[in-house]
């Protein structure tokens, strides 16, 4: 393993909002050393994950955000992305169906170098499972809220597992005990532990640590409102504390004790500006301490001795170059990801049965109700079933993946951000993966409902009827996708659900006549996925059709009835459409929703913050200065 030291100097981050500017970081450094763990502590919004996120080149581009600091790794100046690390952030998502031993083969084989051999991965699978103490659970499925899997530290210690597969140096993780109980806590910590052992630069962000936990830790930051209280060894804070006039209780553990010094007390007024008075001074001689030289900081003078070997300009330019693609072939990435996708939808079989029960009851339904025959009644029957069919299956598909979609989202954007993949070969393997299902349910709903109701017995009316049933269920999921992908999260999509479902209904061709669609808005049902369904389902059905004649003398005599299926279509202004016109529209929509939801996966990722030189000690106080008035 690559020995890495890393250093930071003078990390600052302001995000300047509506004309005040605040700092979230203020004049932080320090540093890691190899096979040491640093923790990162200090109370609740004190800036613990920013400033983790910092080092790592993960601070999320905010408006009016600013990131100033210095790296070095060993000695040599050096930004966030030229580090080779493993970033474990505080939620994890996997594949709920997928087991502990295919997730991080399916890791391994994406982020292996092209030319691994499968027994390579297979050993490099097996070790990682070893080490991260997950061999017990290896063909357990990891599970969700909704289903049960691997427990809370062994989903961390999976993520963790992830990370490492490309034996990155650096492991850093933001909050990686939050939600564990104290024994997976300790099991997690103590893999930790052995990782530094090992020889990696593990840095993390803490909460409380029991004091069991805390003896692990080897270096600490304490930060407070955003400025270092404390940079140094873990053992020496209660130390610092005593020797700045705050000496430790008997019987409090030591880092407990400092948190709560350095920590606002919002009790009365002058509480808190006492504790902000104690903050502002552990702030200026924790800076003092820092700007003492590096041989004052016992972390520094630990790594110096290992410097990094330089790397030649042009192999320095490969090695970039390499980091900004995945590594694995396009054709792996397609292939692997089409195996996940697929292994999630068959695997999930709750999920597939709730849906199959649910197309066969709303088949039942409208067999139980629906009894068409040739009558004059039958007009509207057959008009108002093939409206609601139309309806109802689009609104089932949309909503079903609306509200799968963003989860997804969420998980390939992080996996997108390591380069695992490219966007075409996920996209590409999900629609392959659940065109199939969407399908076969299609053709079960319609299988049942079409004779169960009566509609025309011809097998070439019957296979139509099918086509556009499936057709539109694929054209509403890829509506579903595009919601999901352009919405920003579940909710977001959810609530762009109804508007655009009522307008795709009122523009069906049933409840609107075309002529009286303000002529603004006439390229609306040309958009309408439930209009082509219905109009296509009605062409189908009413061509060919001759109807019995009312009973009723009168309209018999004066022929004011509907004679024929044909009648019955130009009253609907479909007079000159035709299946295959209906078909090709709903097509266009699809491929254009598709196209939509491809470009928003790509466009949508998100954008880092850079880091910049921090300005001249003197700039800094005198922005400290003009901040805190
Ligand atoms: N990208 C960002 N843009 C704007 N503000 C941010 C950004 N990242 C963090 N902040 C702000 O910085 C402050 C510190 O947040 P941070 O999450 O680092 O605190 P923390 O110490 O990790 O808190 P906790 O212990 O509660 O998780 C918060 O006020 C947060 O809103």
């Amino acid at each position: 393993l690559e020995s890495v030291g890393l250093e930071w100097e003078d990390l600052s981050c302001t995000l300047s909002k509506g004309g005040r500017t605040r700092m979230l970081l203020d004049g932080v450094s320090g540093a890691a050393r190899q096979g040491a763990i640093t923790a990162i502590m200090g109370p609740s919004g004190s800036g613990k994950t920013l400033m983790l996120n910092s080092l790592c080149g993960q601070v999320r581009a905010t408006p009016g955000l600013t990131l100033e600091g210095r790296l070095r790794v060993n000695g040599r100046e050096a930004k966030p992305s030229d580090l080779q690390l493993a970033y474990v952030k505080q939620e994890d998502s996997f594949y709920s169906e997928m087991t502990v031993r295919e997730t991080l083969r399916f890791h391994a084989k994406l982020r292996m170098p092209r030319n691994t051999t499968a027994a390579e991965v297979e050993e490099k699978v097996s070790r990682l499972l070893a080490l991260l103490g997950l061999s017990k659970s290896a063909d357990t499925p990891v599970g969700s809220v909704a289903s049960r899997g691997i427990s809370g530290g062994e989903r961390k210690r999976l993520s963790i597992a992830c990370e490492l597969i490309s034996d990155p140096p650096l492991v850093f993780l933001d909050e990686p005990l939050s939600g564990l109980d104290s024994f997976q806590a300790a099991n997690v910590m103590g893999r930790l532990r052995a990782l530094a052992d090992a020889g990696h630069t593990v840095v993390l962000t803490l909460h409380q640590p029991s004091t069991s936990l805390y003896s692990l830790l080897d270096e600490l930051v304490v930060l407070s409102e955003g400025k270092p209280m404390y940079c140094g060894r873990a053992d020496q804070l209660a130390r610092w504390a005593g020797a700045n006039g705050y000496p430790r209780p008997r019987d409090v553990p030591q880092s407990e004790h400092f948190i709560d010094v350095v920590s606002v007390d919002y009790q009365t007024p002058e509480r808190e500006r006492a504790s902000r008075e104690r903050i502002a001074a552990f702030a200026t001689a924790s800076r003092a301490r820092a700007a003492a030289g590096s041989r004052g900081l016992p972390s520094l003078a630990l790594w110096a001795g290992a410097p990094r070997p330089q790397l030649a300009a042009a192999e320095q330019a490969r090695a970039m170059a390499r980091s900004a693609r995945p590594p694995s072939a396009p054709w792996t990435q397609f292939r692997l990801l089409l195996s996940r996708a697929w292994r999630q939808v068959v695997r999930a079989k709750g999920v597939l049965v709730i849906k199959a029960v649910q197309q066969v009851m709303i088949a039942l339904i409208y067999g139980s109700i629906y009894k068409l025959d040739l009558s004059q009644r039958s007009v509207q029957d057959r008009l108002g079933l093939l409206s609601l069919i139309a309806v109802g299956a689009s609104n089932l598909a949309i909503a079903g993946t609306i509200r799968s979609f963003p989860k997804e989202k969420v998980l390939v954007f992080e996996e997108r951000a390591k380069r695992l993949y490219s966007v075409v070969a996920y996209f590409a393997s999900k629609l392959i993966a659940d065109v199939p299902i969407n399908a076969l349910l299609s053709v079960l709903f319609g299988g049942l409902v079409y004779p169960l109701v009566g509609l025309q017995r011809t097998l070439r009316k019957f296979g139509l009827f099918l086509g556009l049933v499936t057709l539109e269920s694929l054209a509403s999921s890829a509506l579903g996708l595009l919601l999901g992908s352009v919405a920003p999260s579940t909710d977001a999509a959810l609530a762009m659900f109804p508007p655009i479902v009522v307008l795709m209904v009122i523009f069906n061709g049933f409840n609107i006549n075309p002529q009286s669609v303000p002529s603004a808005l006439r390229w609306v049902p040309s958009l309408s996925l439930i209009r082509w369904a219905f109009e296509g389902m009605a062409v189908n059905e009413f061509q060919g059709l001759r109807f019995d004649p009312p009973a009723y003398k009168l309209a018999k005599a004066t022929g004011a009835f509907t004679a024929t299926g044909e009648r019955a279509l130009d009253n609907l202004s479909f007079g000159s459409s035709s299946v295959r016109g209906c078909a090709i529209a709903q097509s266009c929509i699809i491929a254009g929703c598709w196209a939509g939801s491809l470009r928003s996966l790509q466009k949508n990722r998100p954008r880092m913050a850079a880091m910049r030189a921090p300005r001249s000690a003197a700039a800094a106080n005198s922005k400290r200065k003009k901040v805190s008035a």
